[in-house]
């Protein structure tokens, strides 16, 4: 495994970023994980926005909105979105998983030799896409999530045997654009989906109890977000400075006989810890499970093999 961060992107060579200032990028639908790496890409600077071109089905006001915030290149038409994928280097697939098949088939004709495909899918295996293209293009696929809007980034890469060292670079700068990179082996990237892929949600549902058990018990609503969030980013921040294990920062809040130690025994009494587990494994099965569904969609009996 390896790993990248987005400062090391900074110091990126600039033979490598003025590459990709050459390259033409192809965001093939427009939602939230689109939004969020395009706008790492612009804030630095990584190609010019108009370079990065968008398209979703339904066109309208959220390319509108996409094209003033970011001054990327939109398009509308079946010609121009035709057009927009037949001139692109890199084509990012950035549908959900549902959308993918039917996508990804009809535009197999339009996509050659020479191609980069990049996958944010959940689920969605590279032999998946291969077979979908009907070529064997080079495949990175992926798995970020939604903090790269604000360069924080956390992402899972593994590539098609046949992506070059060149196109590595490209698949890597991109998503070191907007925070961490891992390399890993395609069949890790399930686990990376139930632990950072998910995992800003799980925060957010524990940040959601913590300010409502705040106000339960008696805070005012802002402060006691504001409290939870400094709480949660000085957390973090602890365990990212200072290198300690958790359990062991755990141990220096927990006074014995005090506060922190009756939370957290009535939390261990309610096995929350395994309950958080269970949850996370059930989103890495829930990858493997849309993986396996599009694959038998995709593949028939061969997908097995
Ligand atoms: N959200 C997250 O936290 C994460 C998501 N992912 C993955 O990223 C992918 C996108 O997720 P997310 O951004 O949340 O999804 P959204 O629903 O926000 O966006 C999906 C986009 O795909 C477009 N789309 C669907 N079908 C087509 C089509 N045939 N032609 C053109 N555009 C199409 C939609 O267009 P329209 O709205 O017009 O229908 C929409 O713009 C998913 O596969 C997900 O697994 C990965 C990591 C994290
Ligand atoms: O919930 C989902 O399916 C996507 C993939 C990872 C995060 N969100």
């Amino acid at each position: 495994m390896t790993m990248h961060t987005a400062a090391d992107s900074a110091a990126a060579s600039a033979s490598q970023n003025s590459q990709l200032q050459q390259l033409r990028f192809c965001f093939y639908g427009a939602g939230s994980m689109a939004e969020a790496v395009a706008r790492g890409m612009t804030e630095r600077k990584l190609c010019p926005p108009e370079g990065i071109g968008m398209f979703n089905r339904s066109g309208g006001p959220r390319l509108a909105e996409l094209r003033s915030r970011y001054g990327l290149t939109t398009a509308e038409t079946p010609e121009d979105k035709s057009r927009m994928l037949a001139e692109a280097d890199v084509i990012i697939l950035s549908m959900k998983p549902k959308d993918a098949e039917e996508a990804i088939r009809s535009v197999s004709s339009i996509l050659r030799e020479g191609q980069l495909i990049v996958s944010m899918i959940a689920g969605l295996s590279i032999r998946t896409i291969q077979a979908l293209i009907g070529k064997r293009l080079p495949v990175v696929r992926t798995m970020p999530n939604t903090s790269c809007s604000i360069g924080l980034g956390a992402t899972g890469i593994s590539f098609s045997p046949d992506v070059s060292v060149e196109q590595r670079m490209i698949g890597e700068q991109l998503f070191r654009s907007v925070g961490l990179t891992v390399t890993v082996e395609e069949n890790l990237l399930e686990a990376v989906t139930g632990v950072s892929g998910s995992g800003p949600a799980y925060l957010y549902y524990i940040m959601e109890s913590m300010i409502k058990a705040g106000v339960e018990l008696g805070l005012d609503s802002a402060l006691s977000r504001e409290l939870t969030v400094q709480t949660m980013l000085g957390a973090a921040e602890m365990m990212r400075v200072t290198g300690e294990e958790p359990a062991e920062l755990r141990r220096q809040v927990t006074s014995p006989g005090g506060t922190t130690q009756a939370a957290i025994a009535l939390m261990e009494e309610h096995e929350v810890g395994l309950h958080f587990r269970s949850g996370m494994k059930r989103s890495a099965e829930r990858a493997a499970d849309i993986g396996r569904e599009l694959e038998r969609s995709v593949l028939g009996d061969q997908h097995e093999s």
